[in-house]
């Protein structure tokens, strides 16, 4: 099984491709978490990236489709995908098919999270995450049930992406409906398109994702 998670920022793609891949033992291919890693390590791609993400713009069709395909490569062919975060814009699109075929995988759903703007901003702007293990929080809505210390590890050590502020995430909302949302018409017309509503519980949210992949 290969999915895309499509959505904007902070509709929930980080948070449901951690439970799918803890649940059916799927793998995350975040392009975003690629970056952020090149980025802490250094690398010429993560220098290059680091000024485009730190002002919410997108990284090069290239580049991403070069990191998707590094992984593919190093897959089980068994393990399904899960991409979040890419494909990001029609060109991107294209690369994915072309990749896909190159890995032996083809597309069974592309899981739309629907969500509402201003609820993505505070959504955004209020969450963090473990520092050790990365689990997910959020000021209001998730906090550690002892304040300061990791519910899943212990840690108390967190950290907050550096391009989640008010001004860069609204940079990212108007990357999203310029370049990704215009993806969809051509997932549609496969038939292929899924739309949950991303403004539910976690749970929910999950449990509409369960329903369609059965
Ligand atoms: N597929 C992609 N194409 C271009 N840039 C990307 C892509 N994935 C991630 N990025 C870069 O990394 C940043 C963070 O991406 P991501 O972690 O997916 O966060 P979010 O969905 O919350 O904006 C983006 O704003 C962009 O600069």
């Amino acid at each position: 099984m290969n999915i895309i998670l499509l959505g904007p920022p902070g509709a929930g793609k980080g948070t449901q491709s951690g439970r799918l891949v803890e649940q059916y033992g799927m793998r995350q291919l975040s392009t975003g978490d690629m970056l952020r890693a090149a980025v802490k390590a250094q690398t010429p791609v993560g220098i290059k990236a680091k000024a485009v993400m730190d002002r919410g713009e997108l990284v090069s069709d290239e580049i991403v489709s070069e990191l998707i395909d590094a992984e593919l490569a190093a897959m089980d062919p068994a393990t399904g995908a899960i991409f979040d975060g890419y494909p990001r814009t029609e060109m991107q699109a294209q690369m994915l098919d072309a990749l896909l075929t190159k890995h032996g995988r083809s597309l069974d759903y592309v899981i739309e999270l629907g969500v509402d703007e201003d609820a993505l901003v505070e959504r955004i702007t209020g969450r963090f995450s473990c520092g050790n293990c990365g689990a997910l929080y959020h000021d209001t809505a998730n906090p550690p049930a002892t304040p300061g210390v990791c519910d899943a590890c212990g840690s108390t050590e967190f950290k907050r992406r550096p391009d989640d502020n008010e001004e860069t995430v609204r940079t990212r909302m108007q990357e999203y409906r310029a370049k990704t949302a215009p993806i969809l018409p051509g997932y549609e017309s496969r038939g292929i398109v899924r739309r949950v509503d991303g403004m539910a519980s976690i749970d929910e949210v999950a449990a509409a994702i369960d329903a369609i992949l059965g």
